[in-house]
């Protein structure tokens, strides 16, 4: 029987994906050898050393210490693209929200009082002060073009909108995906210096932190837009505020509420509302419950963080022994001199490194003693050994 806890609501269809006859899921479980998780903070959390796994159901890791389980030999798993739609969705929408000063117009109307006859001679005087501006021919500037920016960008087009995405890292396939006429930036400044609207779509981590800064609003258009649906601190929230109030900027869309943030009149926050559609939430939680369970069961990798990716078809004749160990010559040989001495012919191996991390699968004829894995466990470098019967 597998124990998985889960940290944050994990979307049942993705639950059901982890049979109870196998599987024993609950939000307190002791020895659990794998976690589900949305966004729950686990840096500062006591991580069992049963744990083999962690599966987070959505994009971000940034709430998961990857380096260190990278360290215990624990495999982290994500979600990659299955809450995009969800977040494009949801930048469209905040893009229209702000050309249309809707959130403003709407709590101005909430707030009118009087009869029928007055609150419609208020509403003519105040709607001058809601003006907006139309998309067609204003510039959005994606910063990532990962899942989520190539549909914003693409979507923004659809729009009629010009687009401009800065990615060093784009990969091929979100190349391919790309709408051929978003224009290539070089540089963050060069996408901020060109757009009226700026929208993130990166991951918060040490090069993020920040990227958008006093300078970078400072080479913005007059009256711009910044929209943060990606992690609270990549933009920095008092340079936000100070381009707000000097009238830089005409507003700041973000998913991240703070006190600072949440009643300036320029801002409109919303409660980390990006992946928070029954569709996203289904999606995030199957592909990462079907992720989990394979590693569980057969030790293949697919959308990891940290683990190379590994499919070995089941076929053997006997136990698999999955070895997860550092980088570095000789494990190879150490492994298989071990089930050698031991007498176990190798039916199938395949091993494959990420970094400084190596993980090798080895199916074997037979039953291998416990004695083996002890030996293969105390080889230098290895970092988590376990037989899948
Ligand atoms: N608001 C929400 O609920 C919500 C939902 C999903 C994702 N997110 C956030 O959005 C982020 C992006 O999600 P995704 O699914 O598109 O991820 P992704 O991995 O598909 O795309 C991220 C892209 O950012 C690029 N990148 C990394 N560093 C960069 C840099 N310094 N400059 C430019 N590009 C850079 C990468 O090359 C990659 O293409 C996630 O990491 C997460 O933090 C938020
Ligand atoms: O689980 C959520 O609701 C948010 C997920 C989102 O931040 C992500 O990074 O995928």
């Amino acid at each position: 029987m597998y124990k998985v806890q889960t940290l944050n609501n994990i979307s049942v269809k993705g639950l059901e994906r982890l049979p109870r006859e196998q599987y024993e899921v609950a939000s307190e479980i002791g020895h659990p050898d794998a976690i589900l998780v949305r966004s729950a903070k686990m840096h500062d959390m006591e991580i069992p050393t049963t744990v083999k796994a962690i599966g987070r159901a959505g994009a971000g890791v940034n709430n998961i210490p990857v380096e260190v389980m990278s360290r215990r030999g624990v495999a982290v798993f994500n979600a990659p693209g299955a809450n995009a739609n969800a977040v494009k969705e949801l930048v469209l929408a905040a893009m229209l929200l702000a050309a249309r000063n809707i959130c403003q117009a709407w709590d101005f109307a909430r707030r009118l009082e009087g009869d029928d006859a007055s609150i419609n001679q208020q509403t003519e005087a105040g709607k001058k002060n809601f003006v907006g501006f139309e998309l067609p021919g204003r510039t959005l500037g994606v910063v990532g073009l990962g899942a989520i920016g190539v549909k914003v960008a693409n979507a923004a087009r659809l729009l009629g909108m010009e687009v401009i995405g800065f990615d060093p890292q784009i990969t091929v396939r979100r190349a391919w995906q790309l709408a051929s006429d978003v224009r290539q930036a070089h540089t963050v400044d060069e996408v901020v210096a060109n757009s009226d609207f700026v929208t993130l779509h990166v991951p918060l981590n040490e090069h993020t932190k920040g990227l958008i800064n006093a300078e970078r609003l400072s080479l913005m258009p007059e009256q711009a837009v910044v929209l943060n649906f990606s992690r609270a601190g990549i933009v920095d929230d008092e340079a936000v505020i100070a381009a707000l109030d000097g009238g830089r900027l005409h507003g700041y869309m973000c998913d991240f509420p703070s006190n600072r943030l949440k009643d300036h009149p320029k801002v409109v926050t919303l409660p980390h509302l990006g992946a928070s559609t029954r569709e996203a939430e289904e999606n995030c939680a199957i592909m990462v419950a079907d992720q989990v369970r394979d590693y569980l069961e057969n030790g293949n990798v697919r959308n990891s963080v940290n683990f190379p990716d590994m499919n070995m078809p089941r076929g053997g004749k006997g136990d698999r022994l999955a070895v997860v160990n550092a980088n570095v010559p000789n494990m190879l040989g150490q492994i298989s001199t071990a089930l050698a001495d031991a007498g176990l012919n190798i039916d199938d191996m395949y091993n494959k490194s990420r970094g400084d991390l190596a993980y090798t699968l080895v199916d074997v004829e037979g039953k291998i003693p416990d004695a083996v894995t002890q030996r293969i466990a105390d080889v230098e470098g290895v970092l988590h050994v376990r037989v899948i019967e």
